[in-house]
């Protein structure tokens, strides 16, 4: 935890955030996120494993980037800076993977093998106390823009994996079954849409979601890229740096990575909503969510991949569609 930070926490000034749009939030006497402002965002860890994993996961990188960084300032010190994998300055091929075994093949340092992954995650802050909670603090991820247009989507044909207890993996399936995660390999589990004629923004409701059927799901997709001010859905999926583009980064990182299983995490895709033009809607897709995230046991995460492949063929395909479609 950075020293500025650990000064600011003593006099946290904390509110809900606005700009939620999915999971656990402040209603039914429940406590949702909470943001600062300063750009951080607090999430509660949840009960039980849920909020011990989230935590040990962003810990975990934590701790990887920071023992690579000391790693290298002790190769400095030796002048043994660009010296080949395997020998000091290389952290990966020395030291235990997540799972606790052996590493045994020569890899690439964590930051560079994992480059993908660290700027899709929000930057974590640490662990702080308010209110009699625990909360994980972050980098909030809509803190440069005015008028945030967000949808969540989890993605992976499922969200419950064999290691679960069996009354959990029975409620994921139903819940999988019963919205789009199953058939399409994703789901919507909310957004909000800023549109600009009528200075507000169209918030999908938690039951709107779930009830959301598979053909329905391209006329929502074209309605998040719908901002009623000049923004098609080829400005925000479209193009080099649209969101087809950053979640095929993404897809490529999920192709080669073999260290994380990610169940239930979500992609965010977030956009300036009060811009006429693309080049000012700097569409970025993060990913978040890591109560039921895991060490893999050196496979790939083919759920994670052909959830993730699944929306973007799906993006593809709303990107040709008829932009007036969205006017539903
Ligand atoms: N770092 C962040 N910065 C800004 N907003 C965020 C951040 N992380 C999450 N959010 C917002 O909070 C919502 C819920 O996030 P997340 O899925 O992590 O919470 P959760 O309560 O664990 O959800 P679930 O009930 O699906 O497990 C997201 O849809 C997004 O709107
Ligand atoms: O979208 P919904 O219908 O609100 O359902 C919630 C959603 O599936 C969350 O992902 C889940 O938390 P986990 O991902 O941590 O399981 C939460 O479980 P919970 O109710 O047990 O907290 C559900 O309520």
């Amino acid at each position: 935890m950075s020293t500025v930070f650990e000064r600011a926490k003593e006099e946290l000034t904390l509110r809900p955030c606005k700009h939620q749009v999915a999971g656990h939030l402040f209603e039914e006497g429940k406590a949702g996120s909470l943001v600062d402002d300063a750009g951080h965002f607090y999430k509660p860890l949840q009960g039980g494993p849920r909020g011990r994993r989230e935590r040990e996961f962003y810990e975990r990188i934590q701790g990887e980037v920071a023992a690579e960084a000391a790693e290298r300032l002790v190769s400095c010190a030796n002048g043994t800076v660009g010296a080949a994998a395997g020998d000091a300055g290389v952290s990966g091929s020395r030291r235990k993977s997540w799972d606790g075994e052996p590493d045994r093949r020569q890899r690439a340092p964590f930051t560079a093998r994992n480059a993908m992954l660290l700027r899709a995650i929000p930057t974590f802050l640490g662990v702080v106390e308010a209110g009699g909670r625990q909360l994980v603090a972050l980098e909030d991820v809509a803190r440069h823009y005015r008028r945030p247009s967000i949808c969540d989507i989890k993605v992976g044909f499922r969200t419950w994996y064999p290691n679960g207890d069996a009354a959990y993996i029975q409620r994921c399936q139903l819940k999988d079954a019963a919205t789009t995660q199953s058939t399409l390999g994703f789901k919507i589990c909310g957004m909000q849409v800023y549109r600009q004629c009528q200075r507000g923004y169209w918030r999908a409701s938690k039951r709107w979601c779930k009830e959301l059927p598979p053909e329905g799901v391209n006329k929502a997709l074209l309605r998040f890229a719908n901002n009623e001010a000049g923004l098609r859905p080829a400005d925000i999926y479209g193009g080099v740096r649209g969101a087809i583009a950053q979640l095929r980064d993404l897809e490529a990182w999920f192709q080669e990575q073999r260290e994380f299983y990610f169940y239930s995490s979500s992609v965010l895709l977030i956009y300036e909503g009060d811009v006429a033009d693309a080049a000012d809607a700097r569409l970025s897709v993060r990913l978040v969510d890591f109560a039921h995230t895991f060490a893999s046991d050196g496979k790939k995460d083919a759920n994670f991949l052909a959830g993730l492949r699944a929306l973007i063929k799906a993006l593809q395909g709303v990107v040709r569609m008829d932009f007036h479609d969205s006017l539903m």
